[in-house]
């Protein structure tokens, strides 16, 4: 089964073409890298694979389910871009975390001890445990994405899609995050991240797809990284 199945997927925003006539497979258990310069669109390609923004044309599923069915059965998790995020709404680190549990709350939807077990037990995985009571906003940027990861782990999502994990992270940051998303695709899950930073690319991501509107090209991360792909795309000779 694929994570992700889009076929011919067209967004617009008034004049503005965001996303042109894409079409990808992303198989389940991978690490995929969706490259692209800034406002290339993967923001809105990530925010139409999670209902966010409905494509003009294009079909969209997720593991064989339309957009709002695999929402409600929790299978997606997105994690925003810093910038997208308000720092200053007043959640604790656990509050963000036990987010990911309101699919899975009773009736009363208030957590219960499984739901608090579960966040819990995300926050010990991203290593976040001695932080779980800070204000969400006190962290650093590393932080904030474990901490978002983790609601995605609490959630025991199928497919996590990250917005620029790595911005404004630090290297060791970045290579916990790295080994973490690693750990999740060992466990089959699918893992989707979308940067324009291409040195994290070929430790971390199984295959790659590069975007510049459409998909310009999509396969193992060693043949879309080749020089004459990226100077082809980018116009300039790429290390
Ligand atoms: N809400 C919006 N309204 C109008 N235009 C938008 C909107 N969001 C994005 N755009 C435009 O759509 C295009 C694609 O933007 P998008 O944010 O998807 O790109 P991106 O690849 O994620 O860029 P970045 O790396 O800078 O985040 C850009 O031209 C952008 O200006």
């Amino acid at each position: 089964m694929n994570a992700i199945t889009a076929h011919h997927v067209t967004v617009r925003y008034g004049e503005v073409l965001a996303v042109d006539d894409v079409t990808v497979d992303i198989g389940e258990g991978r690490v995929c890298g969706l490259l692209g310069m800034n406002g290339s669109g993967k923001s809105t390609l990530f925010k139409a694979l999670m209902g966010l923004v409905r494509p003009d044309t294009g079909e969209i599923r997720i593991m064989d389910r339309d957009r709002k069915q695999a929402r409600r059965e929790g299978l997606l998790a997105y994690v925003p871009q810093s910038e997208a995020v308000d720092w200053t709404f007043p959640v604790t680190v656990s509050d963000v975390v036990l987010m990911g549990r309101y699919g899975h709350l009773g009736p009363t939807r208030r957590p219960r001890r499984a739901d608090k077990a579960a966040m819990r037990a995300a926050l010990t995985r991203v290593g976040l445990t001695d932080l779980a009571d800070r204000p969400i906003g006190e962290l650093s940027g590393g932080q904030r994405k474990r901490a978002f990861v983790a609601r995605g782990i609490a959630q025991d999502a199928r497919l996590l899609l990250l917005d620029e994990p790595f911005a404004g992270v630090d290297t060791k940051s970045e290579a916990t995050i790295s080994d973490l998303l690693r750990e999740l695709r060992d466990e089959g899950r699918t893992v989707v991240i979308s940067t324009h930073d291409l040195a994290s690319v070929p430790e971390l991501c199984d295959e790659a797809v590069l975007l510049q509107q459409r998909v310009v090209a999509h396969g193992p991360t060693n043949d879309v990284l080749a020089p004459e792909v990226l100077a082809r795309t980018f116009g300039v000779e790429a290390r």
